[in-house]
């Protein structure tokens, strides 16, 4: 815990999962999962490894970002850090000349949050618990304590926080061995990607069947009647007893959006992910209206930017899911703010994972969610997609379609040296022996 950090160190690390179109949806045709990866040295045996997800180009930009962060990070004390976490996440955020770079949003908000989920990760590591359990373990007023409440004490105050933290404490050992024996249930978007054929997407459903999955999102949103077909043939194959949800990643208007979705209502959707801009919060709330007579909830936040966001969505009704993703939030101290807000506005959390580290990461926040939050599985699961686990030191381990706990000390992003010097953009072998880029 007395350790101090000495060195920060970023890479650009670039998959090419565009060659086979893993990861395209309605908007991004062409993804290569990313990641701008931090390093945190310090002066005993530790390291710290955190990243931000990203989808290829541009990632330098968030590299640089990060750099511009490190002078905050570089010479500080692990304890001094967590004496006041609150303190920190400000630091960051809201350095006042870098804060005109947000605040608490874009480039420089994906960079704070591949620093602080690598802190996170250095802290885990220091107490030698995987990051859910440091959380669990944690006493309310220290979870609070993390937490920086500005801007939302009129949806949500720290007293509120600390009530909720304390009332869900009975009955946490229960959870927590309930989730060791049997996992956080998850669903699975590895079998429909928009640029699957349909022979493909069958094939998977079919094979994801039979490993026992039950929950599957279906990408829309490039061609109605494509988009006919390929909920047709995944209702066919998955049955009418197994949930399917659709994603359009912000492809329409809100008019069209309602229009779109109403002709895909036969094949009984749970949700419609993304149907619009992502900072349209009033849109949101009219589309929810208009197909909540459908059964069909309105689902975002993989581009919701901050809390604050998150606050008026809440607040306007606007979404019936609530997807949080581990970098685009500002780490795990704002993750915990949008977590207790959802429990307080009573409405489920069901993150965004998938990319590239983004199921390793987001498994730890969802069981704390579970265990310590709104102590409740209904409507909710976290999302999974089987791609490039192989690459971290602790992937992540599903069992009958669950995330079971991971064991390992951390927040289990480290990546194998070895995956980052192969793909570290432009140099690694990966990317000079591929001429197409
Ligand atoms: C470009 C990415 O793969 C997105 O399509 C993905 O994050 C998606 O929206 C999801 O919900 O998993
Ligand atoms: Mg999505």
């Amino acid at each position: 815990m007395l350790s101090v950090i000495r060195d920060l160190t970023v890479k650009d690390v670039r998959f090419p999962t565009s060659v086979e179109q893993l990861g395209s949806d309605a908007m991004h045709t062409d993804p290569d999962y990313s990641a701008a990866y931090v390093v945190l040295e310090t002066d005993c045996n530790l390291r710290g490894f955190g990243l931000t997800f990203t989808l290829g180009k541009g990632t330098e930009i968030v590299v640089c970002a990060v750099k511009a962060l490190a002078g905050l990070v570089v010479g500080k004390c692990l304890r001094e850090i967590v004496s006041d976490f609150r303190g920190f996440y400000r630091l960051l955020s809201s350095d006042s000349q870098m804060r005109w770079l947000g605040p608490e949003k874009g480039v420089i908000h994906l960079a704070t949050a591949a620093v602080l989920n690598a802190v996170w990760d250095l802290w885990a590591r220091a107490e030698g618990k995987p990051l859910w359990k440091l959380l669990v373990d944690m006493d309310p007023k220290q979870i609070v304590s993390c937490i920086d409440f500005r801007y939302i004490t009129d949806a949500l105050t720290e007293e509120e926080a600390l009530e909720i933290l304390v009332k869900a404490q009975e009955g946490k050992q229960q959870r927590e061995h309930q989730m060791l024996m049997e996992g956080y249930p998850a669903y699975t978007t590895s079998c429909a990607w928009i640029g699957y054929s349909d022979q493909l997407l069958q094939q998977l459903c079919t094979d994801a069947l039979r490993s026992g999955w039950t929950k599957f999102k279906v990408k829309v949103g490039a061609d109605l009647e494509d988009d006919v077909r390929r909920c047709r043939l995944i209702r066919e194959t998955i049955g009418p007893n197994n949930t399917m949800m659709i994603d359009a990643n912000q492809r329409w208007d809100v008019a069209e959006a309602i229009e779109w979705v109403s002709r895909l209502a036969e094949f009984k959707p749970l949700w419609i992910e993304e149907p619009t801009s992502p900072d349209d919060i009033l849109g949101h709330a009219t589309i929810s209206k208009a197909l909540a007579p459908y059964g069909i909830g309105v689902a975002t936040g993989e581009q919701c930017h901050n809390r604050v966001m998150f606050k008026q969505f809440l607040q306007a009704a606007a979404l019936q899911f609530v997807q949080i993703d581990a970098c685009r939030l500002g780490s795990v101290n704002e993750n915990l703010a949008v977590l207790l807000m959802a429990h307080k506005f009573k409405v489920p959390v069901c993150p965004h994972a998938g990319g590239v580290g983004l199921c390793e990461l987001m498994q730890h926040l969802i069981l704390f969610d579970y265990i310590c939050v709104s102590v409740s599985l209904s409507n909710r699961m976290c999302e999974f997609v089987d791609h490039l686990h192989e690459h971290f030191t602790s992937p992540v381990v599903i069992q009958n379609a669950c995330y079971m706990p991971p064991k390992d000390p951390g927040y289990s992003c480290e990546m194998f040296e070895s995956s980052v010097r192969r793909h570290q953009f432009p140099d690694g072998d990966v990317w000079r022996l591929d001429m197409k880029k």
